[in-house]
């Protein structure tokens, strides 16, 4: 009997890496790059991936060179706001900002899409996606006629601000769609954790889900040859429970591995 191809791959070659982007945060003065350890133990517990982290502050050069040996990138959420000024936004976005991360994602996302390496965005990774590829935002995405409300409630304990809150309806042939598919019968619920949201849509995303007041919640970009695709919600955080956050860790994991496959056999 042969062994599957990703066994194989991890025997011989070792796991598929995936750079994750980095906060910036300052305590007590000092600074620090911060990733959330929910995201690191999806990657590694869900998708089966090693995951390292790229800090934001480096150079366009050496952000190719970190990327050259990545097979896959993950875009994570983050309480920051995406600058206004990198897509014509209001200045009540202005509220908390973090530069090196919009630095850092959009010439990561430039970089991922243009080699084929693959992309997953969450929450504020949906909404780079988004800007990066010439799409606007919207301050507050709950305001508005028909709106639910699409922020957390801070007085819940954790794991309740990240429970399932709302129905989201597949649409569209694109990774996420098929995720949801796959895994469900639609609607199903996700949790929803934003005040910001997509407001025009960059022409090169395709829809992949919305909420049911409107909302998009999932996109995949349009013709990329691999897994390229973001949502709004957070399916790390219960990535090893939910049908639908393993549905989609796993997709993102088997593209890296289908990455790191035809990367590793090129002379
Ligand atoms: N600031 C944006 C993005 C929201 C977001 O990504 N929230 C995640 C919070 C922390 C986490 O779970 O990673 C907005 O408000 O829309």
């Amino acid at each position: 009997m042969t062994e599957p191809k990703i066994v194989t791959a991890v025997v011989e070659r070792g796991p598929a890496i995936v750079g994750v982007v980095t906060d910036r945060r300052t305590v007590e003065g000092v600074d620090y790059e911060t990733v959330r350890v929910r995201y690191l133990e999806a990657l590694r517990f869900t998708a089966g991936v090693l995951p390292i982290v790229i800090p934001g502050g480096l150079t366009d050069q050496d952000l190719r060179t970190c990327l050259s040996v990545l097979n896959g990138v993950l875009l994570t959420g983050a309480e920051s706001n995406v600058s206004p000024s990198l897509y014509g936004g209001p200045e009540a976005c202005l509220k908390t900002l973090d530069l090196d991360r919009d630095r850092t994602s959009f010439a990561a996302i430039k970089i991922a899409l243009s080699s084929g390496i693959p992309l997953f965005g969450i929450c504020r990774g949906l909404q780079e996606l988004n800007v990066a590829l010439g799409g606007t935002l919207s301050s507050n995405i709950s305001e508005g006629e028909c709106r639910i409300s699409h922020s957390e409630d801070l007085s819940l304990p954790r794991d309740l601000q990240y429970a399932p809150s709302h129905a989201i309806l597949a649409e569209g042939h694109g990774h996420i769609a098929q995720c949801i598919r796959r895994s469900h019968k639609d609607p199903v619920l996700v949790n929803t954790l934003h005040r910001q949201g997509i407001a025009r849509l960059a022409d090169g995303l395709a829809v992949d889900a919305r909420c049911v007041d409107g909302v998009i919640e999932a996109v995949s970009v349009k013709d990329a040859p691999t897994f390229a695709a973001a949502v709004q919600w957070h399916p790390e955080w219960f990535h090893a429970e939910d049908p639908l956050s393993v549905e989609i860790f796993r997709a993102f994991g088997e593209a890296c591995y289908s990455h790191m496959i035809a990367t590793k056999l090129q002379p």
